[in-house]
């Protein structure tokens, strides 16, 4: 059995933590979200998927406060974030923790400054506790002690996701964001990276919100699955709900030789 299914069915409670309702994402005459809905349970590890330019990466950063949409309605902790006060936005998005795409560590710090900066400036810890708690976040993501001195463009790859996602872990948020965490990672750096989202999920109660291309992640660690096609979220559930949805682009992923070859790898391991 995998470790994601070792989780009890219950392990989302079921009571969703982010609501979104109507989105309506354009840029000029290009529509990219008409009416979607989705929700995300506490809890669960959500697999958002869809083919390129679909709209993933608009919708995370719609949810995180990074791009205002066109229209509806985001509720967030049971707060509609698209109208609160900025002051009160603000406090809710420091329970976000965000991993972006490319990593995005300041690449003049080191990778312990990077860590300790949010501790800084939205804590209000000084540089000495800052670093203290820095250095428990690194060694929780499982990079060596001796990462912290380096820069950025001294570390691997996955040494730079790991940093980064200690960076996104410093202020201990509720919602960890993580847009394609695996990608340009060689299979093993991307099993283990799997690893330790499902490590950390567990161990410090996340919520957390994926959007990936990689189909050994959605079958090892997520939840559920959400496929974005048509504008909107087309078919949202379990795998086996989602690899049944009528749709051609459903089809060829799932169903194509990479999502047979997850499919099959999964089954041997369960
Ligand atoms: N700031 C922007 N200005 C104009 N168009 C944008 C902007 N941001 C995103 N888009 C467009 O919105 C669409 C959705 O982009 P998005 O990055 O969310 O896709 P995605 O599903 O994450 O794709 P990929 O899987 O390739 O990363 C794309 O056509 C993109 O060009």
């Amino acid at each position: 059995m995998s470790a994601a299914n070792a989780q009890p069915a219950s392990r989302s409670d079921q009571a969703p933590v982010i609501e979104v309702r109507g989105l309506v994402n354009r840029f000029g005459a290009q529509v990219v979200h008409q009416d979607l809905d989705l929700d995300v349970r506490r809890g669960e590890i959500l697999g958002v998927v869809g083919g390129s330019g679909t709209g993933k990466s608009v919708l995370l950063r719609s949810i995180v406060g990074l791009r205002r949409p066109n229209a509806g309605h985001i509720r967030v902790f049971g707060e509609h974030l698209l109208e609160l006060p900025s002051a009160r936005r603000a406090a809710i998005e420091r329970r976000f923790g965000v991993l972006f795409q490319r990593g995005a560590l300041f690449s003049s710090q080191t990778v312990a400054e990077n860590v300790e900066t949010p501790l800084v400036e939205h804590a209000g810890l000084d540089r000495e506790e800052a670093r203290g708690l820095a250095a428990v976040k690194l060694a929780l993501t499982g990079l060596p002690a001796d990462s912290a001195e380096k820069l950025p463009a001294e570390l691997s790859g996955g040494m730079v996701k790991r940093a980064a996602l200690a960076r996104a872990l410093a202020l201990d948020p509720e919602i960890l964001f993580l847009d394609e965490p695996t990608a340009g990672l060689d299979p093993i750096g991307a099993a283990g990276f799997d690893q330790l989202v499902l490590t950390l999920r567990d161990a410090l109660d996340l919520t957390v919100f994926l959007v990936t291309h990689d189909l050994d992640t959605l079958y090892t660690i997520c939840d559920r699955v959400a496929v974005l096609a048509q504008k909107k979220v087309l078919v949202v559930g379990t795998l086996a709900e989602v690899e049944r949805a009528d749709d051609p682009w459903v089809r060829e992923y799932f169903h194509g030789p990479r999502g047979r070859a997850a499919a099959a790898t999964h089954e041997a391991r369960s």
